[in-house]
């Protein structure tokens, strides 16, 4: 089952308070026992692949069994609905051929992404908005709600929906010199809490409501201080090495136990999440909507092209 595949949530809405949160509990053991049988169904023989989808491509190395998911989106992986569709696919994939990780990472020399892709918010329309923002949510979904072990080798600039991505996973290996944060407010805008939940696992609240209030981008150095990432590599290469040793820590950890501590660990959030996603994607069309919005994105998107040019 994608995690993505929605609780009964319209239905849900019906419901009175108490119908609904057993709903919701009720979702949650669907989800855990989907992915108990998933991880059941990993202990089988390991395969060697390698595919690809529009904008993505997956790599299990067969000795490790360790998947690797490439986003390739040129110049700068930013996300728009194909890459966020693919990222999902790419998951599903993973989750389904046996394998014993996912390490996410960027085809881009210095971008591993750089968020969503403004030009799918700009000068369109409510149901393109409605698009855009659902399959974040189940892109996010996807990766936050996977019952494997997950790494992101961050090779480049993760800034806002790049920072989510890499926040989602469990462990994080950055390359020198770059800067990743979540600089909604820099931009005028509010990241919803399910987009602040994995910068919220791994940041102590104090330093995490700091940087959010501030826009603040971390160096490569700066992340490392704080603990958004857990190491810094030299080398893409070096990173990916980093990422497969970490998903390797768990060789001689049950993986059904595993998997189902990580999801209790998350399933507060996920709960959360599932509560309020369609007021959420409501929220983001109004908001995205208003034309003092748009006016900021267009001299946003005009900025970007002139420090491009120069
Ligand atoms: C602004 C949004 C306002 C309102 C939205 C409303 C509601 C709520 C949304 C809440 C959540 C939002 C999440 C997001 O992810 S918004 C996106 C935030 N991203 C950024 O701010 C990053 C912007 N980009 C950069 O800082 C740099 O590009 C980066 C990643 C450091 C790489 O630098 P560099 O290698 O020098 O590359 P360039 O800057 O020259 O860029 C090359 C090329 O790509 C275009 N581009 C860059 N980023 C984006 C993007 N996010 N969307 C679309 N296009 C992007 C850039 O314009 C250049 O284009 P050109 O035509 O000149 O080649």
């Amino acid at each position: 089952m994608k995690l993505s595949s929605r609780i009964p949530f319209r239905l849900a809405l019906k419901q009175t308070p108490e119908q609904r949160s057993s709903s919701i509990d009720t979702y949650q053991r669907t989800m855990l026992h989907s992915n108990l049988l998933r991880l059941v169904a990993r202990g089988g023989p390991k395969r060697l692949m390698s595919t690809a989808t529009k904008l993505t491509t997956v790599e299990v190395n067969d000795k490790t069994g360790i998947a690797t998911l490439t986003m390739n989106r040129p110049p700068v992986n930013s996300q728009n609905v194909q890459l966020l569709e693919d990222l999902q696919k790419s998951i599903t994939e993973i989750e389904n051929n046996k394998s014993r990780g996912l390490i996410l990472t960027s085809a881009m020399s210095n971008v591993f992404s750089a968020g969503l892709d403004i030009h799918e918010m700009y000068n369109t329309n409510e149901e393109r908005l409605r698009i855009v923002w659902t399959e974040l949510q189940n892109a996010w979904i996807a990766l936050y709600g996977s019952s494997l072990p997950t790494a992101a080798a961050i090779n480049g600039h993760a800034p806002a929906g790049g920072c989510l991505l890499a926040t989602a996973c469990e462990y994080r290996v950055m390359v020198p010199n770059c800067r990743i944060g979540l600089n909604e407010t820099q931009l005028g805008i509010i990241a919803p809490k399910w987009l602040m939940s994995g910068f919220l696992n791994v940041l102590p609240k104090r330093v995490a409501e700091r940087a959010l209030t501030q826009g603040r981008m971390f160096t490569t150095q700066e992340a490392f201080e704080v603990g958004l990432v857990d190491e810094i590599a030299n080398s893409k290469e070096e990173a990916l090495e980093k990422c497969s040793a970490f998903i390797g820590s768990f060789a001689k950890v049950n993986s059904l136990a595993r998997g189902l501590t990580k999801l209790q660990f998350r399933a507060e959030n996920i709960k959360e999440f599932e509560k309020i996603r369609e007021k959420d994607v409501a929220n983001f069309i109004a908001l995205a909507s208003r034309p003092e919005i748009q006016k900021d994105m267009g001299i946003y998107l005009e900025n970007l092209k002139k420090k491009g040019k120069k």
